[in-house]
């Protein structure tokens, strides 16, 4: 509507920038939600009445009925919650096509790109590279482009790739501007493009692959041979990693690898200011991870370029789309466009997914549905990488030198200006500021992206999401499934640091940023507690059959169609969604089936983890996602197979539900196939039938399969020995009980 605004606000020739509409779905989405909402209600009226309005008759109905409850009122909360994704959906569209009709390059803004990257050999350096190389590349003047590359892993391997990617940038920019190349990092557009003859495209792919024989080579020998140190300027930087030297201590470095007063690529036109950055680490000063990462490039660019745009990416996630600086112009650009804006977030969208998508990598909720939900109400949270800031938005109250107004007039290579770079980059310079707090990247939860968004809506910040039909950015996805709940396990314990503190998304979020937007974040930020319903789902109705005692209600009975519209409705929302979004019906099936693995593994690890952490017992800190990937491991996940391989104790609930949802399902089948009663085709049949299916790849993986991926033997055979002795404790209960329900 703001494009309708501006279309307004200026003569009627002037080209539009940008619009936004509601989806359509939002009237039937409200009502949805009233009548669903009724049926909760009901059923929690059920429960109580259970509880509290009928006479007990034991312990055992008593633990029965309340663990359902309670199952129930965090499945009724995320419900609720998820709510407000879906009432006032907005698209957004942009028209970058019509910018340079109104604006000169001039008008354009500084832009300073932070790229993060932590471990040389978790992130190989060859990728960063690709990262970077696409973001130089950007169509948009290159004297109003900082790159500035964070490197927690402390590598003189990464810096020596930078200085090979930034002679390579002198050729790849001009032949990228030349053809008018979309696909702007160089890796994706070799691998796509294998049978062009131009004398030109093989030049420039010649050198590419030098490049990369040189970078792979130094990386596999963990050193920079003397013969690649060919100057005095590559020897002094490298000099600096002494012997003292390691990751989690050392000095900072920083490099100006280019420097746009004076580096030209080879058509004589400016190339990109790019400026490697590892900050000081000691071991005696906490660094906060990635968050402290990107303060300490606050900082540094606030000393060197002070652009007025800071776009924040993760080392996996090249650009896609070489246009998107402009989609974002549109909207800064715009008069009009509210002063409280605080960012403009991307999608994170990924390549190398397989076809159905096994483990849902692609988050299609939590990273394109549910952002353009929360874009109709204050703008969606922040995802970490794919960002582009205003720089004041993450400046607080700070020293002049820092002052997100100042303009840059020093070269970026003079001394003053690097010796008050490295100063902002010490790692005690945060020290009794208010860097972390209520200056730029909020300390205090692993998933700092969610948290800073949090905390700036609750200042009053907005935000806007973009997301354009091309891809704007693609990532790397985990491609074995341990990685891959890691990562969940760590955004877990991260959400639970947010609830558990006095930043509580409910309680403060609402006293400063308004219901809707609060309970948003308090969905994510609850995102955890979806173990509770989901494991006893897994396992309390099963072991209740394989007991021959039911407590949902019998087909003849008017409650059970309550469960059935509850399930249907709720899968059936979820599925149309899904589907709208463009998403096929495999790769929903599959999203269902990652959220009741994830209800049993890392939801359920990641709480345990968090209260272990609380008592102080285990802290384990960010744990950098694996990008590199073993051959037979990637066939294996392009075939569409699970990767269980390690041996984890996360495994272990997942192989028991699997196992004691099979003979809970085969004993009700044999049951009914026996006696043909209808009445034995319960719910707990349903229930245990359709998680069955969920885990048929468990099965496989367990009996069938003999490759790298399979399950391993001890996850199998823990399971198998916890899960009998499960239901042989079950078995007592039940025999010295007679739970009865209503
Ligand atoms: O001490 C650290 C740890 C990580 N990183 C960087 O942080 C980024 C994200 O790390 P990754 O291991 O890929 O984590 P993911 O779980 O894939 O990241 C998601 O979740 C994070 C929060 O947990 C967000 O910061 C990310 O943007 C989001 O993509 C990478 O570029 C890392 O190099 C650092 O710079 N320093
Ligand atoms: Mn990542």
């Amino acid at each position: 509507m703001e494009g309708r605004r501006l279309r307004r606000g200026f003569t009627t020739n002037v080209p539009q920038l940008h619009l936004s509409e509601p989806l359509r779905r939002t009237a039937f989405n409200r009502l949805f939600a009233v009548v669903y909402f009724s049926a909760v209600l009901a059923l929690l009226y059920r429960h109580v009445r259970n509880l509290f309005l009928c006479p007990i008759t034991n312990l055992l109905s008593f633990s029965i009925t309340s663990s359902l409850f309670i199952s129930d009122l965090a499945l009724a909360f995320m419900w609720a919650s998820a709510q407000t994704f879906r009432i006032s959906p907005i698209r957004r569209k942009e028209f970058p096509e019509n910018l340079k009709r109104i604006f000169k390059d001039e008008d354009f803004l500084g832009l300073d790109v932070f790229i993060c990257t932590a471990d040389p050999y978790k992130e190989p350096p060859m990728n960063v590279v690709n990262t970077a190389l696409s973001l130089m590349a950007y169509d948009y003047p290159t004297e109003k482009i900082s790159i500035y590359v964070s490197d927690d892993g402390g590598s003189a391997l990464t810096l020596f790739a930078f200085m090979e990617a930034a002679k390579f940038a002198s050729h790849w920019l001009p032949f990228c501007r030349e053809h008018n190349i979309m696909q702007r990092s160089p890796k994706v557009f070799f691998e796509a493009n294998h049978h062009s003859s131009s004398p030109h495209y093989e030049k420039i792919k010649m050198m590419y692959k030098e490049m990369k024989g040189k970078v792979e080579h130094v990386v596999d020998k963990g050193e920079i041979m003397d013969e690649y140190i060919t100057d005095d300027q590559r020897r002094q930087a490298f000099n600096q990693w002494t012997n003292g030297f390691t990751p989690a201590d050392h000095p900072t470095v920083i490099e100006v690898i280019l420097d746009k007063s004076q580096d030209k690529d080879i058509s004589g036109h400016v190339l990109p200011n790019l400026i490697y950055v590892s900050r000081q680490k000691s071991k005696t000063s906490p660094h906060h991870f990635k968050a402290g990462a990107l303060n300490a490039l606050l900082r540094v660019s606030a000393v060197m370029t002070n652009a007025p745009i800071i776009l924040t990416q993760d080392c996996d996630m090249y650009s896609n789309d070489p246009q998107t600086p402009l989609r974002v112009l549109c909207y800064l650009l715009d008069p009009e466009t509210k002063s409280n804006l605080a960012f403009i977030q991307f999608p994170q969208r990924f390549h190398g997914l397989n076809r159905d998508d096994i483990y849902h990598s692609e988050y299609k909720r939590l990273f394109q549905i549910n952002p353009m939900g929360l874009d109709g109400l204050k703008g969606p949270n922040y995802l970490g990488s794919g960002c582009f800031f205003r720089r004041q938005a993450l400046f607080g109250p700070v020293p002049p030198e820092l002052d997100p107004d100042r303009v840059v007039n020093r070269p970026i290579k003079s001394q003053e200006i690097l010796s008050l770079a490295h100063n902002v980059a010490g790692c005690n310079y945060e020290d009794r500021t208010n860097w972390g707090s209520k200056s730029g990247i909020r300390y205090g939860s692993l998933v700092e992206d969610f948290f800073t968004s949090f905390r700036l809506h609750c200042e009053g910040w907005e935000s806007m999401f973009c997301n354009p039909e091309r891809a704007a950015f693609l990532g790397d996805v985990p491609i074995a499934l341990f990685d891959f709940l890691s990562q969940c396990k760590r955004w877990c314990i991260g959400a639970f640091e947010i609830t558990f503190s006095k930043y509580n998304t409910l309680i403060f979020g609402s006293q400063s940023m308004g219901v809707l937007t609060s309970l948003a974040y308090s969905h994510y930020a609850c995102w955890p507690i979806w173990c509770v319903p989901v494991t006893i789902y897994s396992f309390l109705p099963q072991l209740a059959l394989l007991n021959q005692v039911t407590f949902f209600p019998k087909m003849s009975e008017p409650w059970f169609f309550l469960y059935v519209f509850l399930f249907l409705g709720a899968y059936g929302q979820d599925f149309l969604e899904f589907v709208l979004a463009g998403s096929t019906v495999r790769r929903w099936w599959n999203a269902q089936r990652m959220w009741m693995i994830g209800g049993l593994t890392c939801f359920l690890f990641g709480s345990v983890e968090y209260l272990l952490k609380s008592v102080g017992i285990s802290t384990q800190g960010f744990s950098v996602t694996s990008k590199v990937v073993d051959d037979a491991q990637s066939k294996r996940y392009g075939e569409g197979s699970y990767e269980f391989g390690v041996p984890s104790p996360m495994f272990v609930p997942l192989t028991m539900a699997a196992t004691i949802n099979l003979f809970a399902f085969v004993f009700g089948s044999t049951r009914f196939l026996k006696d043909g009663n209808k009445e034995s085709l319960s719910l707990e049949m349903v229930l245990s039938g359709l998680i069955v299916l969920n885990c048929l790849p468990i099965y496989r993986a367990m009996a069938l399969r003999n490759d790298a991926g399979r399950m391993a033997t001890e996850v199998t055979v823990i399971s198998a020995f916890v899960s009998v002795t499960l239901y042989y404790a079950s078995s007592l209960c039940f025999s010295s009980n007679n739970p009865e329900f209503k």
